[in-house]
């Protein structure tokens, strides 16, 4: 028997999402998410499709990504689809940081986790969650070859102009300072399935991608390949997402040390997990603000024109970028489903041959879709991230090549 199914991993920093699909026809036979993890009410929801079951959920505290990940396989095995399988061929992983050393999906050995281990510093709220993942599914099948995709792989086509941060060279160099940029899987198949969406080649269409979910980052896709991106060095820099406060002058940091008295850690804290959507306003789920909003909270109001307000600035920078846009799409969470985002980033911006239809904005549905008005200068669209599929794909292919 051939083995033909890949096991996918996205191990987030309290999440893991996962996906076992039978790459002879890329069908899912299971998806789910645990949720929480390392707090007291965590939640694993569990979807077998091959039976048509219903999906079944446990709530209860999951310690850590190692029992998450244990709970994730018990699943599987209730369903005769677990880790013991002879039809498994590989584990696919969402690895976070790559640094400059992985620009291709990579089969993992001791030397590529040593690698994944050294890039935690910039990477702090993602990498030790892969890794975990990583450790425990080669403890559970250790004859199996595990695949590391990477977040950063997309973007290693950066000019050096957009890769590098305008600081003392050698010193940039000596701690290998310079933008990585991430999501990066999310964003290669986005523009792909916008170029679909359009009849055309990727080839031949230059892409605003917007990914907006709890991070944000968007990117600039010339002729299919990244020629820049928000996020940098760590996933920081950029949008306002949810926890994250996206870009600001440096030297509010300088101000908080000398001033405000604070350490290292709690600025990055402060930064990372109390800015952003949920420091500005006290929420960070765009569902919540958009009620408070409906409410007439003010607090909600300005946080999400904050947010709005730096979405449009990197669609005007990634447009002069291109030069020529075919088409801006969003994707993830917030991208794929709050109208009233898509709605305001682009409004105003007629002049640039962007518009979106109202009715179209408002439909609500899974499939890639355009918004933009009929014969509009530039697309828009809303098409729906999958980045299980594509490191699973990446992950098989790479697995054949190697048998
Ligand atoms: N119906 C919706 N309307 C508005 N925002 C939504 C909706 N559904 C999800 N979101 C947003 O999507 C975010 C999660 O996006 P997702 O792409 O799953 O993020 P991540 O992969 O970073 O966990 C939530 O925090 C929430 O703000
Ligand atoms: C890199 C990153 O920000 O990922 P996520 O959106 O999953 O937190
Ligand atoms: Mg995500």
């Amino acid at each position: 028997m051939t083995a033909t199914r890949v096991l996918v991993l996205n191990s987030g920093s309290s999440s893991v999402k996962y996906q076992l699909l039978d790459m002879r026809d890329s069908g899912r036979l299971a998806v789910g998410l645990v949720e929480r993890i390392g707090e007291e009410n965590s939640r694993l929801k569990h979807t077998p499709l091959t039976t048509g079951g219903a999906s079944r959920e446990r709530t209860g505290p999951i310690a850590d990504h190692e029992a998450a990940l244990k709970a994730v396989a018990e699943e599987l095995a209730a369903d005769g689809l677990g880790l013991d399988s002879a039809e498994l061929a590989a584990i696919g992983h969402r690895v976070v940081h790559g640094g400059q050393s992985f620009t291709e999906p990579t089969v993992i050995d001791d030397t590529v986790l040593a690698e994944i281990e050294r890039l935690i510093p910039v990477a702090p709220l993602h990498n030790p969650a892969n890794l975990t993942g990583i450790r425990t599914a080669r403890a559970l099948r250790p004859d199996l070859p595990q695949v590391a995709v990477f977040d950063t792989a997309f973007h290693t086509t950066m000019p050096e102009s957009a890769a590098r941060y305008a600081i003392d060279v050698e010193t940039a160099d000596a701690y290998r300072i310079r933008r990585y940029g991430f999501h990066g899987t999310s964003h290669a198949y986005v523009s792909r399935a916008t170029a679909e969406l359009l009849g055309k080649d990727p080839s031949e269409v230059n892409v605003i991608v917007l990914h907006l979910g709890n991070g944000a980052s968007a990117s600039a896709v010339e002729g299919g390949r990244c020629v820049d991106t928000s996020m940098g060095l760590t996933p920081l820099e950029g949008l306002v997402m949810g926890t994250r406060s996206g870009d600001m002058d440096p030297a509010v940091i300088f101000h908080l040390m000398r001033v405000g008295g604070m350490s290292t850690d709690e600025i990055d804290t402060l930064l990372n997990k109390k800015s952003g959507l949920i420091g500005l306003c006290g929420d960070n789920d765009m569902r919540e603000i958009r009620r408070r909003i409906d409410g007439g909270d003010e607090r909600a109001k300005l946080a999400f024109d904050i947010y709005i307000h730096r979405l449009k600035k990197y669609i005007g920078a990634y447009y002069a970028v291109l030069g020529r846009v075919d088409a801006v799409a969003f994707t993830a969470g917030v991208g794929e489903n709050a109208a009233p985002v898509r709605e305001a980033a682009l409004a105003g911006l007629a002049g640039l041959g962007l518009a979106v239809d109202g009715d179209l904005n408002a439909v609500r549905s899974d499939e890639p879709r355009l918004i933009s008005p009929a014969g509009a200068r530039v697309a828009v669209a809303v098409v729906p991230t999958d980045e299980e599929l594509e490191i699973a794909t990446q992950t098989y292919t790479l697995v054949g090549k190697n048998i």
